[in-house]
């Protein structure tokens, strides 16, 4: 899907640039676009200031934006950038651009007619996150091990939860799988304790942008 259509605007919250916080990726600088909205709405959600406002941009302008920081790596993320069809054109034009690009998604959308070049994260909404009956099991049989899965938790029914659907599911076989703490309600120290416990063949992760700027929400 790398038609180029640089004229298909797109609703942005912000693009910015600072240190990959999350998936393998981590620590890597990153240009980061945050589309405006998403149709989902999870208890611990810490960007719940781009379910609306933001601008209308162009697809060239928005990667103009992007190559004042000449970039590696390039973030899209949200909000629910798969919420808005003209995503599509965005990665593919990010791709086509020679720039690294990953997206973040909460996995309630199809995640089929994202560019293969694309690295998707997709999230796997637990009972905690209140959107549990949002998640879209057929996207599982579309991951590959260029994309990850994470799971992030809010207490230890959560936790056993996940357990339960990676063994179910065998999700380690088709690629890296995170688990991360909801900040704010779930000790990491007590996380990384249950996986080392339960060796499981996970990813703990903590977000590292607010280890680096705790007061600045989004960065
Ligand atoms: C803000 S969301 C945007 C992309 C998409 N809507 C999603 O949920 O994946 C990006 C990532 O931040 C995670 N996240 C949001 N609030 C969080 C919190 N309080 N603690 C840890 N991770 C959080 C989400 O679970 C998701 O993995
Ligand atoms: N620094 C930083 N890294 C991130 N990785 C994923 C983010 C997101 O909000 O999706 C994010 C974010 O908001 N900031
Ligand atoms: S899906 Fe992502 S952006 Fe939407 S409420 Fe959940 S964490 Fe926030
Ligand atoms: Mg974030």
């Amino acid at each position: 899907m790398s038609q180029s259509d640089p004229g298909a605007q797109l609703r942005i919250s912000e693009i910015f640039f600072s240190i990959q916080g999350e998936t393998r990726r981590i620590g890597l600088p990153t240009v980061f676009i945050r589309l405006t909205g998403c149709p989902l709405r999870c208890t611990y959600c810490d960007t719940s200031y781009a379910f609306s406002g933001g601008e209308n941009m162009g697809i060239s302008e928005i990667l103009g934006r992007v190559a004042e920081y000449a970039p590696r790596y390039v973030c899209v993320t949200g909000g629910e950038p798969l919420a808005q069809k003209n995503c599509l054109l965005l990665l593919g034009a990010l791709c086509d651009a020679g720039y690294e690009v990953s997206l973040e998604t909460g996995g309630a959308l199809d995640i089929g007619a994202v560019d293969a070049r694309v690295m998707r994260v997709m999230d796997i909404k637990t009972p905690a996150s209140g959107e549990v009956e949002k998640n879209r099991w057929g996207n599982l049989a579309l991951l590959t091990p260029h994309d990850e899965i994470k799971f992030v938790l809010c207490d230890e029914s959560d936790y056993r939860w996940a357990r339960e659907i990676m063994s179910q599911h065998r999700l380690a076989e088709k690629c890296e799988v995170t688990f991360s703490p909801a900040q704010g309600s779930l000790d990491a120290t007590q996380l990384a304790e249950w996986i080392l416990r339960d060796r499981l063949a996970v990813r703990m992760q903590v977000q590292l942008h607010k280890v680096l700027w705790p007061n600045e929400a989004g960065r």
